[in-house]
Order: C-alpha cells, then structure tokens, then sequence
C-alpha cells in the first residue's frame, strides 16, 4: 500500500463572520492557501505507479482554476468559507482522480490548517 501526496497553492478572497480569530475577518481580505490531496492504492506492476501523477496535476489544476483569485464567499458549493468546508469542497472534485485518503488545506499565516477524510457514514 502506498499514498502519494500532491500540493497546489491558491490565493483567494473571503469574508467570515462569527469567528473569534481576527478582529478584520468579517471584511473581505485575502489569504495565501495550499491544499495537499493525498491518494492512496497498490502499485499497478506495469507501470509502477499507484496513479500518474501527471494525471493528478491535471485535476488538480482544474480545481486551482475554480479557486484562484476568486471571492470564496461567491462559490456556491463551498458554502460559508471555512478551511473544514474547502477541504471538502477540493475532495468532491477530485473524488474521480483516484481513490482519495486525505485532503489538506493550509493557510500558513495564519498557522492554520484542516484535513478532511471524507464522509464518515
Ligand atoms: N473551525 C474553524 N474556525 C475558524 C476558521 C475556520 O476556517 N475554521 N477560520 C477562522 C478565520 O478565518 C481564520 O482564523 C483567519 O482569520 P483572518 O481574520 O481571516 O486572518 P488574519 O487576519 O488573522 O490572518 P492574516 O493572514 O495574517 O491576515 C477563524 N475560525
Ligand atoms: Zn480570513
């Protein structure tokens, strides 16, 4: 068993209210963020690979398209703009590149990060 791990990095606007972190919060302002999506599988013995990383890339670039320089609060399917509710949002979009053990969505500034491992049901 192996787990491959990928980054990209995103900058994005939001507006949070209701938070008792950061006094400006509530303003719409800007943060640095970088998600990490970690895939998990055997290797496939002709390739030796558990999944192309290049293929991740791809759709993982799709996803950083949809998020980069966008004002967060405005994307519908995120719902209010919290690292728990991005990091699901980026696992729903890349459920199809591989079988997902983890996503991570860091914002370093602020010493903050999430990890998401899918429903629990
Ligand atoms: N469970 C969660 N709690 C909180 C979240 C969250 O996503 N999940 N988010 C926040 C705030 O948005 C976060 O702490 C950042 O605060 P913010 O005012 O946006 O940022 P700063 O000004 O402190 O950071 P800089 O990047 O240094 O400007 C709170 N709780
Ligand atoms: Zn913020």
């Amino acid at each position: 068993m192996w787990e491959l791990t990928k980054s990209f990095r995103f900058e994005a606007a939001h507006a949070l209210s209701g938070t008792t972190l950061g006094s400006g919060s509530e303003e719409i302002h800007g943060h640095s963020f970088r998600a990490e999506v970690t895939v998990r599988g055997t290797q496939d013995p002709k390739t030796g690979m558990v999944v192309d990383l290049g293929l991740l890339e791809r759709s993982m670039a799709e996803v950083q398209k949809t998020l980069d320089h966008k004002f967060l609060n405005k994307i519908e399917a995120i719902g209010l703009p919290t690292l728990e509710n991005l990091s699901r949002f980026i696992w729903e979009r890349l459920q199809h590149a591989g079988t997902l053990a983890r996503v991570s969505v860091h914002r370093d500034s602020c010493n903050e990060s999430c990890t998401y491992f899918g429903p629990q049901d």
